[in-house]
Formats: C-alpha cells, sequence, structure tokens
C-alpha cells in the first residue's frame, strides 16, 4: 500500500502568525489589554487556540479558565475564522501537493487550528481540493501531541503507512508517539535547534519534499 502523507497546518502550508498576532491584539484591545509581539504570539502557537487564549491571559495576569476566560476564547474564535488577509502559503507548497496528489498519494491534514478557521483559510488559499480528511483541534476530544488526531486522519485515509510533515515540538512528539516518520519543515515556528527534535529528515524549500517523500515510501 502507498503512503499517505498527513500535513500540519500553520507554520508548515501556511504562515498564518501575522493573522493570528492581530486577531489576538484585536481581542486583546476590546478587552482593555495590552497587546503582544508578532514573536510573542508565534510563541504561543502550537497546542491550538484555549491554549494560546490561555497563555495570552495568564501572561496579561487574567484567569485561564472560568467566564471572563470562555468569554474572551468565544471573541477571538469568532474573530479567527475570518483571518486570512495576512496569511501566506509557504513557497513550492502549492507545488509540492500538486506533484505528491499527480502521483495518486492520499494526502491528509492534522492540525491543532480550530476547524471553523482551517476550512475557511484552506477555502481561501484553494487548498482544500488537497485534502478529503482534514482533522483539527476541536475534531476529537485530544489534541496533539497525543497521537490520536494523527491516527484518526491515518484511518480516515484507508489505514496503510504514512508520514507526518510538520514546524514543531508538537508534531514531532505526535509521530514518535504515532510511530510514524517525521519530516520537519525547518521555516515554521519550532523553538528548537533542527537537530534537538526527532525527524527522518528535513528540508526547508518545499521543492524537496516530492523526493524526500518518494525516498522514505520507497
Ligand atoms: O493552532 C495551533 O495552535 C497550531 O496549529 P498547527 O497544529 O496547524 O500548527
Ligand atoms: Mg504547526
Amino acid at each position: 500500500m502507498t503512503h499517505s502523507v498527513i500535513f500540519d497546518l500553520d507554520g508548515t502550508l501556511i504562515d498564518s502568525a501575522a493573522d493570528i498576532h492581530a486577531t489576538a491584539n484585536s481581542v486583546l484591545g476590546t478587552h482593555g489589554l495590552a497587546p503582544f509581539t508578532r514573536t510573542e504570539v508565534q510563541g504561543f502557537v502550537g497546542r491550538g487556540a484555549p491554549v494560546l487564549v490561555a497563555r495570552m491571559l495568564e501572561a496579561r495576569a487574567q484567569p485561564t479558565e472560568g467566564p471572563s476566560f470562555d468569554a474572551f476564547l468565544a471573541a477571538f474564535l469568532a474573530l479567527y475564522e475570518g483571518a486570512c488577509t495576512l496569511t501566506t502559503v509557504y513557497p513550492n507548497a502549492v507545488a509540492a501537493l500538486e506533484a505528491l496528489a499527480a502521483r495518486g498519494t492520499r494526502l491528509g491534514l492534522c492540525t491543532n487550528k480550530p476547524l471553523a478557521p482551517t476550512h475557511a483559510v484552506l477555502r481561501h488559499f484553494g487548498l482544500d481540493r488537497f485534502f478529503p480528511v482534514v482533522i483539527g483541534g476541536d475534531s476529537l476530544g485530544v489534541k496533539k501531541p497525543d497521537p490520536a488526531p494523527l491516527l484518526a486522519a491515518q484511518q480516515q485515509l484507508g489505514g496503510g503507512p504514512l508520514l507526518f510533515v510538520g514546524d514543531s515540538e508538537v508534531d514531532a512528539e505526535t509521530a514518535t508517539r504515532a510511530a510514524a516518520p517525521f519530516l520537519l519543515y525547518t521555516e515554521g515556528y519550532r523553538k528548537s535547534p533542527i537537530a534537538d527534535l526527532p525527524h527522518a529528515a528535513s528540508f526547508s524549500d518545499f521543492s524537496d519534499l516530492p523526493g524526500l517523500v518518494a525516498r522514505l515510501s520507497a
């Protein structure tokens, strides 16, 4: 059986930190809280929207649970869904997806981003056509680095061997726990040196991905 290739989204296929940053600062502003820098917000990305919001509120000495947290998260999610205008697709990613799809590779998406903004941004860039299976941060009761979302994506793609492509510590741990070879995209939002993240291969240019997939699935 041929390998499925499952992708992370934020920091892997799309550079969305500017939109997440703008959304966060807008909601902080309406709540009378001071803004963060883009680098600070990028550092909060990776474990899904509730953790992102909790990290921001914690840094502003606000409650990280209860009614005020819930209201802030709801306001963030409402704005987040339409936040596509500052986002870009990483160079050569579309061509890589096209090359893989042309070979008949089954492609899936496994992100901690909630489903609503995930589908919105995929549609915005015309990327939805590549992904018959999309698992978001709110698809299951658990998120990455729990391996369940990745394994659910694999199962929905029909089972068989998989490769996971991601950018972060969370993705590397997810792959390890799912016993899946990990391909690290080095230009995303990781905080650790490349050598500290377990990976089968790494790449900084999506032009190299189809060749790496061919090598690792041989
Ligand atoms: O939304 C997040 O926190 C991270 O999203 P990702 O899993 O696509 O990197
Ligand atoms: Mg990511």
